[in-house]
């Protein structure tokens, strides 16, 4: 298993990624429509964002799910008992951010939900006809006009030496969602699990976008699509030190949308966040 950054130009570019996604369940692509210097605008912003004491008058809100979230309620990934090592801020469209913050989140949302439908677009054009059938509407009609997609912004504090032991930035996971848009990080930390049980780095240089496939698209393509275990690990030595700032946009389909014979977008969501305790 091997990942390599696609050239998003590259006439060949869907085929090449749409491979790596059906091989590893992750696809990083380079020299694609998202500016650099909008992604590192946002990590400067909410760096300041997280670093100041204003987070406390946007805790989330329960039943929207919206907002601020302290590390002291950080998610749990399943199977794990130990809190991840993090703080994230639920933006959505129509919910609670900063004033200050707000339009250029909003900017990034919309930009980052266009090539996510481009993307679901090369998925689908590479699936074979037996997979392609099972899709009950075009994969990028499921996200037209969602007001469930999430666009997190996480942080991951510096290590502090008193942290639980086992608990690392974020436990090994799969993503519940469709599809994942992810810039790569300020810093490192990013492995995916390869078939054999052992870690690979995902390729993190700066400016790369890394994509990656959700249980959704798993379920919603009869597993032809894999949903892949992912994890970010703590920094050693000097880098323990560092902050560590993402944004992963997870596309959510509108609720009412059918995945398979045995679940709606909306009841495999209430499914899982019932295991993982959130709802
Ligand atoms: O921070 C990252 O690089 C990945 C975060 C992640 O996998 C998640 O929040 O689901
Ligand atoms: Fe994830």
């Amino acid at each position: 298993m091997q990942l390599v950054a696609v050239d998003y130009q590259a006439e060949n570019a869907a085929e090449l990624f749409t491979r790596s996604l059906r091989e590893t369940g992750f696809g990083v692509l380079k020299n694609h429509p998202i500016q650099q210097s909008v992604v590192e605008s946002i990590y400067k912003n909410w760096q300041t964002f997280f670093d100041g004491e204003q987070k406390h008058d946007f805790v989330y809100n329960k039943d929207t799910q919206d907002g601020f979230f302290p590390a002291s309620v950080s998610e749990v990934a399943k199977g794990f008992k130990a809190k991840d090592i993090k703080e994230y801020y639920h933006f959505y469209p129509w919910g609670i951010c900063p004033d200050n913050l707000k339009e250029e989140l909003a900017n990034y949302y919309k930009m980052a939900n266009d090539l996510a439908k481009e993307l679901l677009g090369w998925v689908e054009q590479y699936s074979p006809e037996e997979v392609a059938a099972k899709y009950r509407q075009p994969l990028s009609s499921m996200i037209e006009g969602s007001e469930q997609t999430l666009l997190r912004v996480l942080h991951y504090p510096p290590l502090q030496g008193n942290e639980e032991p086992d608990a690392i930035r974020a436990a090994a996971h799969e993503d519940i969602n469709l599809l994942t848009i992810l810039p790569s990080a300020n810093e490192p930390g990013l492995q995916v699990k390869k078939q054999d049980g052992s870690w690979m780095d995902v390729p993190c240089d700066f400016g790369n976008l890394i994509v990656n496939i959700g249980d959704m698209l798993q379920e919603a393509s009869g597993h032809y699509y894999p949903s892949t275990t992912h994890r970010v690990v703590n920094p050693e030595g000097q880098d323990q030190s560092r902050s560590r700032i993402s944004l992963p946009l997870f596309l959510h389909p509108k609720p009412e949308v059918v995945l398979s014979d045995r679940y709606t977008a909306d009841s495999y969501l209430k499914e899982r966040l019932r295991e993982l305790g959130v709802i």
